[in-house]
């Protein structure tokens, strides 16, 4: 299992200019400006400040919760950030999100280029414009669409404070996509970040761990407040650099993540458990007959021995025969008992030993993946 090499890593640092960016502050799209009871008085003053921009500066900008435009304006915070994602002077640097701009004039600073992908036409105009006037703007690319939606250019390096409503699908896309970068540094929702940075064993450990960990390394840069952002979002957040592994194991990404679906479907059962439900053997059951006729060998009745069940002609492969659900089941379970995973945990577990697992279960013509679906997800 084995092999694929990446690009290596390595460093830089530059000092950026401050720039704090004023802005509107509107709890939606309508014309509501935020009236939630608040005690908190330097909330308050913030806000009130907020708005005193507003009819100075840009009037009419309203944020959307939907869209997660919380913008962060601590200079302090976007130069840490800036310094801890290495950036080299000949790099090109992703953004995902730059909303107005504050981070953005900071990568303008230190990387040769930035290509920056905003949904918002309103935010798109006004980093154009903001970019232009500091005489940055051949050095900025900006790709006006859904990130989701966006094949990425080359780029070496991901820096941004994304929409936290994306978090999984957009770090999926950057993990397992096709392009090859050095690291992505992320502000994300602090305990999304958690559960990213959580390890085999750890209360936390969980299926999006498991899936990034498999092809990344993560670590954890620094925790910023939520009063660092206008308006301040209702949770914390912090900043983790995603690493992409050199070497990954040589396994069907979608036979993986159905696969660990499964395993960390329900919180601390064992894996006896999940799959006993008559459910998920019956799911099991259809999609491991789907793959009949495909080239995969097939397990005995006791289990686990996959070579000395397929009759020569192919023809009397037990996924055939065996059509009753029970069977199939007591072969999962076989499986699993005999390999000492029926009382384990998923969430206890190395990824060298679920990648046995899935070996295992697959060798025995047990497989995961519903072949005619093309979702990739990571947590759900
Ligand atoms: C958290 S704000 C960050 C703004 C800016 N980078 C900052 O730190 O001040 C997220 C930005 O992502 C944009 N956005 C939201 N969903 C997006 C999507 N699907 N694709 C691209 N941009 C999106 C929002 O319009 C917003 O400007």
């Amino acid at each position: 299992m084995i092999l694929r090499l990446k690009d290596q890593t390595l460093i830089k640092i530059n000092s950026t200019r401050s720039y704090l960016s004023s802005l509107v502050f509107r709890r939606d799209s309508h014309s509501q400006a935020r009236t939630k009871p608040d005690h908190d008085r330097r909330r308050r003053g913030y806000e009130r400040d907020v708005r005193i921009e507003e009819k100075k500066e840009h009037d009419g900008l309203f944020l959307c919760k939907s869209k997660g435009q919380h913008l962060l304006t601590n200079t302090r915070i976007l130069d840490s950030i800036v310094r801890s994602s290495d950036i080299r002077p000949t790099d090109t640097v992703l953004e995902i999100g730059p909303g107005t701009g504050n981070l953005t004039m900071k990568l303008l600073e230190a990387a040769q280029n930035v290509v920056a992908v905003e949904l918002d036409k309103r935010m798109v105009e006004i980093l154009r414009k903001r970019v232009s006037d500091h005489g940055f703007a051949d050095k900025l690319t900006i790709i006006q669409k859904d990130v989701l939606k966006t094949d990425f250019p080359h780029f070496d390096l991901v820096v941004a404070n994304i929409p936290y409503n994306i978090s999984s699908p957009l770090v999926a896309k950057l993990v397992y996509g096709s392009n090859t970068f050095r690291s992505a540094t992320l502000l994300l929702q602090k305990e999304f970040s958690r559960r990213l940075l959580a390890n085999p064993g750890d209360s936390d450990f969980n299926r999006l761990a498991v899936n990034v960990k498999l092809v990344a390394d993560v670590k954890f840069v620094m925790d910023v407040s939520k009063r660092e952002f206008v308006p301040p979002p209702k949770v914390d957040s912090s900043v983790i650099r995603i690493t992409p592994k050199e070497i990954i194991p040589d396994v069907n990404v979608q036979e993986w993540l159905a696969f660990t679906r499964t395993c960390f479907g329900k919180k601390n059962k064992t894996l006896g458990s999940m799959f006993r439900q008559k459910k998920k053997v019956m799911e099991l059951q259809s999609l491991s007959a789907g793959r009949h006729g495909s080239n995969v060998e097939v397990m005995n009745q006791t289990g686990g021995d996959s070579d000395s069940d397929v009759e020569e002609d192919g023809k009397d492969d037990l996924l055939c025969l065996d059509t009753d659900a029970s069977m199939f089941k007591e072969r999962v379970i076989e499986i699993l008992r005999t390999n000492g995973f029926e009382e384990k945990r998923p969430s206890k577990l190395s990824h060298r030993e679920l990648l046995h697992l899935l070996s295992l279960f697959n060798q025995a013509g047990i497989f995961f993946h519903d072949i005619t679906s093309l979702q990739m997800d990571l947590h759900e």
